[in-house]
């Protein structure tokens, strides 16, 4: 990020008088973000976060100020908006609304750990736990219908590889029903450079700025696209593990839950190529910018659709999240044509029961049923053919 309205000293001095913050003694403009112009600001009482907001309009403004304040008074670690003498949270500077925030202790992480990783799945939790008395409601600006319209923006600017894989996309995410999942007020962007941890400690959660209501699944596949990737896009399944296990420890998942997972995290890699594809197209003028690489995003879309595949689930249908881990093996089972026949390897034992009793229902016909040690082999044909 990003500052796209530069501030000089006597303005904020300025507009620092307001705040019962003491005298400024520096600041300097804030390279991280994307979406507002940020400013580290020291003052004689201490260190603030200054946000000028580039696009939103009030009504959201009021929304974000609001939702920040309920979670810091539920304990989250969101930096509450300062009142000015006025009483009032939101300012303006230089035409632009603006905000005083205090400054969190803490860093991002970068390479991130099983521990940190369990830490942001349980305060996600938290963050929807805390938030369903929240009364605002704000819909979603990167909802299906915003992927769907900005993946038609961008693909006339692709190349054909990426058009296809594009297409493609725009097709399977038709089939998902989001309005049957749980909704609440996510985050919606709590990625590791929105979070940060001072030593073991989770000590700030920042940026609500696209916090809206959603899908609550869809909030935790966008972190664990962010936290729990190896170097090459693809999950990685300790992380994973105590990622989600640690989310569902307070908030369990609904059935119709576990079976959108891997759907959602499709959706949620989809959501960042296509805005990551659309700022490298059409960037925005400013006096410090930052892109962010839309590859990554694209390998990451990849690997999650690799990841439902009949092949994948046919080589490694391991026990990959707690409850129910044979939907995504009957998911695949349902996709292949009638007289396909299919081993599962699972390593949930109740796979070697529910499987089976499914794939009868089904009309699929089941050949063997076998344990070796923890790992459970079901081979059947599909379509009752044998
Ligand atoms: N209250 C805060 N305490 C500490 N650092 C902050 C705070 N607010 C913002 N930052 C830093 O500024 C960066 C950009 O802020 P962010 O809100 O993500 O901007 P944007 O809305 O433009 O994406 C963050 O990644 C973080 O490093
Ligand atoms: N997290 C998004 C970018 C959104 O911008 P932010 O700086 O407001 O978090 C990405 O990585 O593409």
């Amino acid at each position: 990020m990003s500052v796209y309205t530069p501030v000089s000293a006597a303005e904020l001095a300025a507009f620092l008088s307001d705040y019962p913050v003491g005298e400024c003694v520096g600041f300097a403009g804030i390279q991280a973000g994307i979406e507002n112009s940020n400013f580290f600001v020291s003052t004689t009482t201490g260190e603030y976060v200054l946000t000028l907001f580039e696009q939103h309009r009030p009504d959201a403004l009021h929304y974000f100020l609001a939702l920040l304040q309920h979670w810091a008074a539920a304990g989250i670690p969101v930096p509450a908006p300062l009142a000015n003498r006025h009483g009032e949270v939101l300012g303006t500077l230089n035409a632009k609304p603006a905000a005083l925030v205090a400054r969190l202790p803490g860093t991002h992480p970068q390479q991130t750990t099983p521990a940190q990783c369990a830490a942001i799945g349980a305060m996600l939790a938290r963050m929807h736990l805390a938030a369903r008395d929240f009364t605002l409601h704000r819909a979603s600006d990167r909802d299906h219908r915003w992927r769907m319209q900005m993946a038609h923006t961008v693909l006339p600017q692709l190349d054909a590889a990426d058009a296809e894989l594009l297409r493609a996309e725009i097709a399977f995410q038709q089939t998902i029903a989001f309005a049957e999942l749980p909704q609440g007020t996510i985050h919606a962007d709590l990625f590791r450079d929105n979070v940060l941890f001072d030593a073991e400690n989770l000590s700030g959660v920042l940026d609500v700025y696209f916090a809206c209501n959603d899908c609550l699944l869809y909030d935790l596949a966008v972190v664990v696209n962010d936290w729990c990737c190896q170097a090459d896009g693809s999950l990685d399944e300790t992380r994973l593990q105590a990622c989600v296990s640690h989310y569902q420890a307070l908030r369990p998942w609904e059935p119709q839950e576990q079976q959108a997972w891997p759907a959602l995290l499709r959706t949620a890699a989809l959501r960042f190529w296509l805005s990551r594809l659309y700022e490298q197209h059409n960037p925005r003028p400013g006096e410090l910018t930052l892109q962010k690489n839309p590859l990554e995003f694209r390998q990451k879309l990849q690997h999650r659709i690799a990841a439902m595949t009949p092949e994948a689930v046919h080589v490694n249908a391991r026990r990959l999240l707690c409850p129910l881990p044979v939907i995504r093996v009957q998911q695949a089972i349902e996709s292949l044509p009638a007289g396909t026949c299919v081993t599962a390897v699972c390593t949930d034992p109740g796979a070697l029961h529910d499987i089976p009793a499914w794939a009868r229902i089904h009309g699929h016909c089941v050949l063997e049923t076998r344990t070796e040690g923890r790992e459970y082999t079901i081979v059947l044909q599909t379509g009752g053919q044998p």
